[in-house]
């Protein structure tokens, strides 16, 4: 028998104050991206699984938590991330509209298997993706907006890494000529900055990719030295321009081989961190919306996760609650919550400011804390 209160692996409550301190994050990124033009779009949290896969070019099955809809009989796929559905809307409902459309979102999303770095299987999803363009002002916007929303949240300490999500596959294409099947050992031996690897399956060529991560000047540089053929150029100078204005602003790294979490993303991805935050708390980059005509359509866009963030204590507040004693008028209160406080009353004689966690009382009054 399931122990009363347990809960599935990978899934879990959030109470005070930190279910707040979410809903603080969530509405915070939504505003600044909202001040930028971003317009909100709730999509479902569960949909036909053949609509989920296959939206984003190049996407991958991916490991979706699936459950058959006795009403249509049909198999659903509850959502790992957004992005594909605002991808979708933006190719059905929303075809029509004038290009380029900024749109926003937030919600839970959920993963089938949690990763080591987070046990959690079901995270809070919030960003902004910009269809109709994928271009280095589009780019430039999407970085900006998600450092800005970042900022706005309280975040601290912000990194962001640059990567080249279809890196080997430009190569692969121009002057590192490779079989499609050795394309993809490649690429995982770069995943695992397998250095021994890559000499195995004489592919030592890529060795300069996976010493070139670090601070983005010195990559950058030694990107360019690498880039003999000039297939990398157009956009080794767009990362430049890109990064340009974040100087001095966040930490900038380059880690051109990065793919992990990159399953769609094309010429374009960052990752974001933050002082004294575990793990990554936000990713983005360039991709293709595939329409029903099979016409492709560029976008770019950005989702940060908020749960690493609140588990860091970011989003929370002071708790400032006024303990109102029984029998006061209710017109006080009204009055004093009017003015900005929170109120907690008592219901009973015997309740207490510490029995409701109030940092102040009101006596004769006015607010004393406690
Ligand atoms: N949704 C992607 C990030 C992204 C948004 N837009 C483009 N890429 C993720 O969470 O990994």
């Amino acid at each position: 028998m399931i122990p009363p209160g347990l809960l599935p692996e990978g899934f879990r409550d959030r109470l005070p104050p930190q279910a707040d301190a979410s809903a603080r994050l969530v509405r915070r990124v939504l505003d600044t991206a909202a001040l930028h033009g971003y317009e909100r779009v709730s999509p479902p949290l569960a949909e036909f699984e053949a609509g989920l896969v296959g939206r984003l070019k190049s996407a991958k099955a991916q490991d979706l938590l699936r459950v058959v809809d006795p009403l249509s009989q049909r198999t659903l796929a509850l959502r790992p991330d957004i992005t594909a559905q605002v991808g979708r809307i933006a190719a059905t409902r929303m075809a029509h509209h004038p290009r380029p459309v900024r749109l926003s979102y937030a919600g839970p999303v959920l993963k089938l298997k949690a990763s080591q770095l987070r046990p959690e299987r079901e995270l809070m999803q919030v960003g902004a993706e910009l269809i109709g363009l994928d271009s280095v002002a589009a780019a430039s916007e999407i970085v900006m907006v998600a450092i800005e929303a970042l900022e706005r949240a309280g975040v601290a300490g912000i990194t962001l890494d640059f990567t080249l999500p279809d890196l080997v596959d430009t190569l692969a294409g121009g002057p590192l000529p490779m079989d499609p099947a050795q394309t993809e050992a490649v690429k995982t031996l770069l995943d695992a900055k397998d250095a021994g690897g890559l000499a195995a399956k004489d592919a030592l060529a890529f060795l300069p990719l996976v010493e070139a991560a670090g601070p983005f000047e010195t990559a950058l540089a030694r990107l360019r030295a690498f880039d003999m053929g000039g297939a990398l150029t157009s956009r080794l100078d767009a990362l430049e321009q890109i990064a340009a204005p974040l100087k001095g602003r966040v930490t900038l790294t380059l880690d051109p081989t990065e793919r992990h979490g990159f399953e769609y993303q094309s010429w374009f991805g960052f990752s974001l961190f933050a002082a004294g935050v575990s793990g990554e708390i936000g990713r983005g980059g360039s991709y293709a919306i595939a329409h029903e005509d099979g016409r492709e359509e560029p976008a770019i866009g950005f989702s940060l996760y908020c749960d690493p963030l609140v588990d860091a204590g970011i989003g929370a507040r002071e708790r400032r609650r006024l303990f109102i004693p029984f029998g006061t008028d209710p017109a006080i209160s009204a009055k004093i919550r009017a003015d900005g406080w929170v109120t907690v009353a008592a219901l009973t004689a015997s309740d207490s400011a510490e029995a409701q966690i109030c940092s102040h009382v009101l006596r004769d009054g006015v607010a004393v804390p406690v």
